[in-house]
């Protein structure tokens, strides 16, 4: 095993995934964790499940701030560590505990070596939903700690460890959530004549939704809509009265992500008159882009190419989203990819980020910003 404190930390936290706004033990280890340091060092404040750690500069004219997202996500681990989730169902799937272990990382060097400005840990809860970074944004206690600049990483399973891809503007997309209920009249399954069969109404939905990206997007722009889930019925030989589709929609601009559900709303309109039945639609939660401050970025990446031990890849913009991009819509600054070298990709059961990334990240964000916050 690696000797770094904060692999050790990365594995502690990945035996405890919990949901969005359900980080309670997540947030308790972190506490800890936070007690063992220098408190005159920095001042703390608890925001719902998340924390905000302001590190005292020695002559501040600035404050720099850095996010990390700390919920798992409703998956059934298969990677067989012996470190794995304690927690059924439960998994952090998406790298959150490694964002964590590096954000403390950071914050340890920082304690223990001050720069002169001040800099923000943003502990994050719900990132994967509902959101926490648009009421984290909007509450009082970061009215009063607004960052001047923000920054934020993520893990990137397709790239080697040691590499950095981000680029200038757009990066991440745009999101909603999508929830579709149709009712309709169940029966016996013998005389479909006398029902409105709601797995037919949804299975023909979903045919109709992969239509919009193929016939109402632009094919030089970009859409997204998977439906990750459908359930309907109750057994073999009723016919459903009921059925939900759930999935996410992601586009490349506001504007699209308005004209893609202006079809998705025609299509289950369409859907409720064909198949005579009730229904409803609930966008559940959206996620602004990730927009990466031009300036800073383009430094940034600069800054790192200068570095001996790590490679920066100007990479392309991707369908992921994250809510983080509220905090850029707020506050100049940028998200970036951390190289992580993963056979399984974000939000599969075996992803094995390769550990030696959080030392990586760790030493090239303290450098960074040991620049920016002597400057
Ligand atoms: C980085 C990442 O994987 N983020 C999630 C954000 C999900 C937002 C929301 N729950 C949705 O599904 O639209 C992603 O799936 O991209």
């Amino acid at each position: 095993m690696n000797g770094s404190p904060f692999v050790a930390i990365r594995r502690e936290l990945h035996k405890i995934p919990e949901l969005g706004f359900r980080e309670f033990k997540t947030q308790q280890f972190l506490l800890n964790y936070l007690s063992t340091l220098s408190a005159e060092r920095f001042e703390l404040k608890t925001w719902k499940t998340g924390i905000f750690v302001k590190v005292k500069g020695t002559n501040p004219t600035k404050m720099l701030g850095y996010r990390a997202d700390i919920d798992g996500l409703p998956i059934t681990e298969e990677t067989g560590y012996a470190f794995q989730s304690e927690h059924e169902g439960r998994m952090h799937a998406c790298g959150h505990d490694i964002h964590m272990s590096i954000a403390l990382g950071i914050l340890t060097h920082f304690v223990h070596h001050p720069i002169q400005d001040d800099l923000l840990f943003i502990f994050q809860p719900a990132e994967e939903g509902p959101g926490g970074a648009k009421p984290m944004l909007e509450s009082d206690i970061m009215k009063e700690w607004k960052p001047d600049a923000v920054f934020a990483l993520h893990i990137a399973p397709e790239y080697p460890v040691g590499t950095i891809a981000t680029k200038e503007g757009l990066l991440f997309a745009n999101t909603s959530e999508l929830y579709i209920d149709l009712k309709g009249k169940g029966g016996h399954a013998a005389y479909p004549h006398m029902t409105n069969d709601m797995v037919v109404a949804a299975c023909s939905l979903v045919s109709q939704l992969q239509t919009i990206v193929a016939r109402n997007v632009d094919p030089l722009d970009s859409a997204v809509i998977t439906i990750g889930k459908i359930t309907g019925g109750t057994v073999q030989n009723i016919i459903a009265e009921r059925a939900r589709v759930e999935g996410t929609i992601r586009t490349l601009s506001p504007e699209s992500m308005a004209r893609v559900k202006e079809r998705i709303e025609a299509i289950v309109k369409g859907v409720e008159v064909g198949y005579q039945c009730e229904t409803s639609i609930d966008y559940g939660c959206m996620y602004h882009q990730v927009y990466n401050e031009k300036t800073l970025t383009g430094e940034f990446m600069t800054f790192v190419q200068e570095q001996t031990d790590v490679t920066c890849i100007e990479c392309s913009k991707a369908m992921t989203g994250e809510d983080f991009g509220y905090m850029l819509k707020e506050i100049p600054g940028f998200m970036f990819w951390l190289g992580v070298d993963s056979p399984h990709g974000l939000h599969h059961s075996k992803l094995a980020p390769n550990e030696q990334a959080i030392d990586v990240a760790i030493s090239l964000m303290t450098k960074y910003f040991a620049m920016k916050g002597n400057d």
